[in-house]
């Protein structure tokens, strides 16, 4: 029983589940979704009726034929009837909305709590009908313009939510909420615990939050489908009366709408799956599994009551989150889509027999009449503590981690300070240093300078010695021209005289008699005073003996009348 409500069955106010069937067109050879090449290989010029074989045969029932049946032109043919409404491969969203979703729209609006799934295998358009495209839109978002058309001028608000169950590397199955920030969830019972619900204010935001969850939701190619959904999908739609403050009263209308996408049971030899892939189409084919289990199990329950209901429902978790409508308490609808192409052949035969019993499965079709008992008060109560007390723990683990977190940074900001110190040390010290160098390089410029300095004067004294040597070496060469005149002028040879004498080398120069006397008066000429004779002695010691005229012409203030001749003797 749900916890929140205590129905009266009434199973004559009770109805079928509505079991509808779509057939996908069949799409071109080559193209995306239609992969086997043998299939092609063999029809690629068949006029695409004779490929078929899954034909309409009245809105409500259809005919099976078997590939080889069709070759060998039989007709050995099953017929499938009683289905709520058969959809051609030709049939528009709009009409599959019009005949199988918008009653339970409407019924909705009402209060009345419904669920559409899409049941059929991979490939088969089960995401195509609920959510569509931009150009032919889905069931979901059909559903949104009905629920805003018809409510636009009430006090009411929609509620959505979306989330998916899937196995990743075909571990156990995880709920993973798909609305912005949405996280991982746990359930509990047939409740999830944390699971966001947007509050939609025009169909528009409805369409972008569901688009938004689409792209959070896991899907892969593989050889049946380019973008094969690798999870269940289900959105929750609640309308909830905004006099009734969210508190539960008799005219609150809170019915909810659920819409699964169930993600396409696979044989392995068709979609070709390996490894992780393999994995998750165990998974999805062993939720298709315990799906088909729980509605047969019911049905054969209710055609025997003393057959019991097995609780199929706990081995998956989305027939746990579906049990009442696994269990018959809650209006459903289940729209089977199928491919029609000979090599689906056997795919669509499983499903059609499998399911097309569900057809006589009942519901209870009443909104929920609420009694608010103490014991379910108290019940109510328990299972909010329950939920309260999850989150508490949920939220002192992850307070934990971020406090781990926030001591990691910590001790990484501190770790990098100790750093930071150090570089700042590092740069102390060599600015230091260069200090120091800059000190040093002054000292050795002042020092550079001084030597240039230095090295000028010395230029500057080298420069003026050579110009006094100059100068002198002018004055001596004066000097000795002088010298010369003085000589030649106290001297007078007789040319002829010298051009008679023998060479000097050979025979010594005699004076003649003239020039002995002359001598001779020389000698007995002015007494030499002491003055004269230091000075001859000194001149004799400064340019050495026989300079006779450079001492007297350095001395002739001395020497005065005496000329150099007089100095021999
Ligand atoms: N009625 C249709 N009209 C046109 N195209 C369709 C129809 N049904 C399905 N398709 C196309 O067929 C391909 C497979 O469809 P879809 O993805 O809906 O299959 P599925 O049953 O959800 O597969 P899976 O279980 O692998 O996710 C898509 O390209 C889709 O657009």
């Amino acid at each position: 029983m749900d916890p929140a409500t205590e129905e009266t069955p009434d199973m004559a106010k009770s109805e079928n589940l509505g079991l509808f069937l779509r057939i996908r067109p069949l799409l071109q050879s080559g193209v995306r979704g239609d992969r086997n090449p043998r299939f092609r290989r063999k029809s690629a010029f068949e006029p695409w009726f004779q490929k078929m074989c899954l034909r309409v045969k009245t809105s409500r029932s259809v005919t099976l034929s078997p590939p080889l049946a069709l070759e060998r032109g039989r007709t050995k043919t099953e017929v499938y009837d009683g289905f709520s409404q058969v959809f051609s491969p030709d049939s528009s969203q709009e009409e599959v909305y019009e005949k199988m979703m918008s009653p339970l729209v409407e019924d909705f609006l009402k209060g009345k709590s419904g669920m559409l799934a899409a049941f059929g295998p991979s490939g088969s358009g089960k995401t195509h009908t609920i959510f569509g495209c931009n150009r032919q839109p889905g069931m979901m978002p059909l559903a949104l313009q009905q629920i805003f058309k018809e409510t636009s001028d009430s006090t009411r608000s929609l509620f959505i939510s979306i989330f998916e169950i899937r196995c990743e590397g075909g571990k156990e199955e995880r709920v993973f909420d798909l609305s912005p920030n949405g996280v991982d969830l746990t359930m509990h019972r047939s409740t999830l615990k944390g699971l966001h619900e947007v509050v939609i204010s025009d169909w528009r935001h409805g369409e972008f939050v569901i688009s938004q969850a689409l792209l959070r939701r896991a899907t892969s190619p593989t050889n049946a489908n380019s973008q094969s959904s690798r999870s269940q999908c289900v959105i929750n739609l609640r309308i909830v009366d905004d006099k009734s403050n969210g508190e539960v009263n008799d005219q609150a209308n809170d019915g909810v709408l659920i819409i699964v996408d169930l993600a396409g049971a696979e044989r392995e030899k068709r979609t070709g799956n390996q490894g992780v892939r393999l994995l998750e189409s165990n998974f999805i084919n062993k939720t298709s599994m315990v799906f088909c289990l729980c509605l047969r199990s019911l049905l054969e329950h209710q055609k025997n009551p003393m057959k019991p209901l097995e609780k199929h429902f706990q081995d998956s978790l989305l027939t746990k989150y579906l049990r009442d409508y696994m269990e018959g308490k809650k209006r459903m609808a289940l729209i089977l889509t199928v491919k029609a192409g000979g090599e689906d052949y056997h795919n669509t035969s499983c499903l059609l027999k499998q399911a097309s019993p569900y057809m006589e499965i009942k519901f209870n079709n009443e909104p929920s009449k609420r009694r608010l008992s103490p014991s379910f008060a108290l019940k109510g109560y328990k299972e909010k503590l329950e939920v309260a007390e999850h989150e508490i723990q949920h939220l002192r683990e992850s307070n934990l981690e971020l406090e781990k977190e926030l001591k990691d940074l910590k001790s990484l900001i501190e770790v990098h300070r100790l750093d930071d110190d150090q570089v700042a040390q590092e740069i102390q010290r060599l600015r230091e240093s260069n200090l120091e160098l800059e000190k040093e390089l002054k000292y050795l410029k002042s020092l550079i300078e001084v030597q240039r300095l230095a090295d000028d004067q010395v230029a500057e004294e080298t420069q003026r010695l050579k110009e006094s040597s100059l100068e002198l070496e002018k004055e001596v060469k004066d000097l000795k021209s002088l010298i010369d005149v003085q000589i030649s002028g106290d001297d007078q040879w007789d040319d002829s005289v010298v051009e008679d004498l023998p060479s000097p080398s050979k025979n010594a120069i005699s004076p003649s008699k003239e020039d002995k006397d002359r001598l001779a008066r020389r000698r007995k000429g002015k007494k030499w005073s002491s003055l004269e004779e230091d000075t001859l002695r000194a001149g004799v010691e400064q340019y050495g003996v026989g300079r006779w005229k450079l001492i007297l012409t350095s001395n002739q203030d001395i020497f005065g009348e005496r000329n150099a001749g007089g100095f021999e003797g």
